[in-house]
């Protein structure tokens, strides 16, 4: 079996130039060949995907956190057909890593855990708009509040997982809504909103439970839609997403979609898999177990 690993050194706050020498040893251990591709800047993983020949590999694996994923997955999908991709692997050493905790993948032993034992599931994809071009993402992409958390917690990175949740408490106070017209499977929903989220897996900014229905394989994608709230209701809710129970206000409502497409205004920038990446208006659509994961 030959991997193609794909490492980020600077993922997690430089967790993983810690992490890479260390799984490259156990992969040698496991009698386990492989080939590996540091990146050197943001995004590059796209371009060494984009490079890659997924032909001559038994799996592609993303040594990082979800935004490596990210790239990877894009740079797979845009330039080699979903149909002869080997399995995608993740060894989880960025400082969310939402996505793999759908696919029982906490820690780097898990994920190498899950190579060694070589089993794999189906996984849907879903795909948003950019400049007339399709893009991917596996987690969930959103707009609004979460993005604004985001770009807090981005600048808060050395704190780990507690960044996003500072970014929250930032953000609260800075509390602002914008108007959309959101159109799910032919459904219109419009008015102000505090934000909305496109949900194929479960989890963002590591543990928090956005979508606590989300299934990963099932064909749709779950859009969670936060209306008008105020700050003092945001910040009683704001703690039930860790057990996925912030439903039970009723601003916050789910929906399940195969498509969707968004308007607001202003126009917002838009959040795939944890990278700051596009804008409204998009277009979101799903293509079912369109990869194979090992979990
Ligand atoms: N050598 C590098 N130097 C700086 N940035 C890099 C490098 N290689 C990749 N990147 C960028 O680092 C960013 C963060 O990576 P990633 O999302 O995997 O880690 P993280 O942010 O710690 O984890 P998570 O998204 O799970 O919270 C990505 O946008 C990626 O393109």
């Amino acid at each position: 079996m030959t991997l193609a690993l794909i490492a980020n050194p600077s993922a997690g706050g430089r967790k993983g130039a810690r992490v890479i020498p260390q799984v490259e040893k156990r992969l040698r251990l496991y009698g386990l060949d492989y080939r590996i591709f540091i990146t050197q800047q943001h995004a590059h993983a796209l371009d060494i995907a984009r490079r890659l020949t997924p032909a001559n590999y038994d799996g592609i694996v993303s040594i990082g956190g979800d935004g490596t994923n990210f790239h990877l997955l894009n740079g797979l999908l845009k330039y080699h057909d979903p149909d002869r991709l080997p399995p995608l692997g993740i060894i989880p050493v960025g400082s969310g890593n939402s996505f793999a905790r759908d696919l029982n993948i906490r820690t780097t032993k898990d994920g190498l855990r899950a190579l060694i034992r070589g089993r794999t599931r189906p996984v849907d994809v879903c795909s948003f708009d950019r400049g007339g071009q399709p893009w991917y993402f596996v987690n969930l992409a959103g707009f609004g509040f979460v993005t604004d958390v985001a770009q807090t917690a981005h600048h808060l990175k050395r704190v780990g997982d507690f960044s996003y949740v500072m970014g929250v408490f930032h953000r609260m106070l800075n509390l602002r809504f914008h108007h959309m017209e959101l159109e799910i499977d032919g459904r219109r929903i419009n008015g102000d909103n505090c934000f909305v989220e496109f949900c194929n897996s479960r989890y963002t900014g590591g543990k928090m439970l956005m979508a606590p229905h989300a299934k990963i394989d099932d064909g749709w994608f779950d859009v969670v839609v936060a209306g008008p709230i105020s700050r003092g209701a945001l910040m009683a809710t704001f703690p039930k997403i860790f057990s996925g129970t912030h439903g039970q206000h009723p601003a916050v409502r789910f929906y399940r979609a195969r498509t969707a497409s968004v308007r607001t205004d202003p126009p917002k920038p838009l959040l795939p898999d944890g990278e700051l990446f596009g804008s409204t208006p998009t277009r979101v659509a799903i293509h079912p177990q369109w990869v194979r994961y090992f979990s």
